[in-house]
């Protein structure tokens, strides 16, 4: 039986260092949830102590409301998959998957059946008979899978399962993954910091920083409403500017640093007039439009499905570790842009701007509903 997690006002420390200062999240029973950031942001320590491997310096985690900090590690019910398969090397991939069974005494009948579902649902039931030398990395990972799950784990941690594994690989197996966690419903914590991959296989992200989330929420409302700038430049890439709010008879605007104005009808109420902020567009939702930003088109890479456009402004108006901005587009329809060097009028659509503080750590958009 799958369990949900909650992490109430964890701590952890390794000596003087506070890696992790005060980190909350509740994950729901059967959900797929993915710990997201840069390297050294406390992933691996927050998993690990999920687990039972490190030390809790405060706070509680629980599983379906049963405090277990003091539990051990192995009487914790997990299964874990970690980035090098540590599968052993002198079992086939049949005998690889019956171990933990083995060590549970599970009755030979129901170890066989249950043997030969896993397999099956990982889709490796003819290679059974290999020893992992004679298996490609995506199939290794595979029984990794397969073993972690045949003892019906009520949780299943998954450290960078698949950065051993070439990019087309990746994909091939974040989709085994995700089909397979689907298949038994068995709430899964993730760890990667490749965001295209948490994107993609995950129910709910939390993107960590420095130990701290900076938010938690579907893929889409993190890549569409991030709630910081931060979340905002790690998921996908954000143009930055600085930007004020003003408001007319037509109601508020954000005015760009060159003077280009845009309405917008989901500002929060915090929004008044002449309040500095930092405005950020993403590459794919600006236009050619007879009114817009005034940009100079200074690079092009050719990318298969699109092209992407790097540009200068002319004046000051992009925050200062920003050199240029990026603008993509079909190439379908990029046929009336071509050289570098030319100029470009950019309408960024209002209705997918999102407005910062000026020091960009709280969004000032409507929440999703809020009128
Ligand atoms: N045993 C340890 N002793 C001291 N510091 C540690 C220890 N393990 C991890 N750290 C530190 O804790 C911080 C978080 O490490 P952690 O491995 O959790 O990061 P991560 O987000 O998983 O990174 P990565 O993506 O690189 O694996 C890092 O600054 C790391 O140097």
């Amino acid at each position: 039986m799958s369990n949900s997690i909650k992490i109430d006002r964890v701590v952890k420390k390794y000596g003087e260092s506070v890696i992790i200062p005060d980190l909350s999240v509740e994950i729901r029973n059967g959900e797929f949830f993915t710990l997201l950031g840069p390297s050294g942001c406390g992933k691996t320590t927050l998993l690990r102590m999920i687990a039972g491997f490190n030390s809790i310096e405060g706070g509680e985690i629980s599983f379906d409301d049963v405090v277990i900090n003091d539990i051990a590690a192995h009487k914790r019910n997990i299964g874990m998959v970690f980035q090098n398969y540590a599968i052993f090397p002198h079992l086939t991939v049949r005998q690889n998957v019956e171990y933990g069974l083995k060590i549970r005494k599970i009755p030979k009948a129901d170890m066989k059946k249950k043997v030969d579902d896993i397999l099956d649902v990982v889709r490796i039931s003819e290679m059974q008979d290999r020893l992992p030398e004679r298996l490609s990395g995506g199939q290794q990972q595979r029984v990794a899978l397969a073993r972690a799950i045949v003892i019906h784990p009520s949780v299943l941690l998954m450290d960078e399962p698949l950065s051993n594994l070439d990019a087309k690989l990746r994909i091939e197996m974040r989709g085994a993954i995700r089909e397979v966690q689907d298949k038994v419903g068995i709430t899964t914590v993730y760890v990667t910091h490749d965001q295209e991959e948490a994107l993609a296989i995950s129910d709910r992200i939390a993107v960590m920083n420095l130990g701290v989330i900076q938010q938690v929420g579907a893929p889409k409302d993190i890549y569409t409403r991030p709630s910081n700038v931060f979340v905002s430049t790690f998921i996908g890439h954000s143009n930055l500017f600085r930007g004020i709010v003003g408001q007319d008879t037509e109601g508020k605007y954000v005015e760009f640093a060159d003077g280009y104005r845009t309405h917008m009808d989901n500002l929060s109420d915090e929004c008044v007039p002449g309040m500095k902020v930092t405005i950020s567009v993403r590459p794919e939702e600006f236009s050619i439009d007879s009114a817009g930003l005034t940009v100079r088109i200074k690079g092009r890479t050719f990318l298969g499905k699109y092209t992407n456009y790097e540009l200068d402004f002319s004046d000051n108006m992009i925050l200062p570790n920003q050199p240029s901005i990026e603008y993509s587009q079909d190439i379908g329809m990029a046929s009336g842009i071509s050289s570098v060097g030319d100029m470009l009028t950019l309408k960024p659509n209002p209705k997918k701007i999102n407005v910062f503080t000026e020091d960009g750590k709280r969004s000032l958009m409507k929440e999703a509903g809020d009128d």
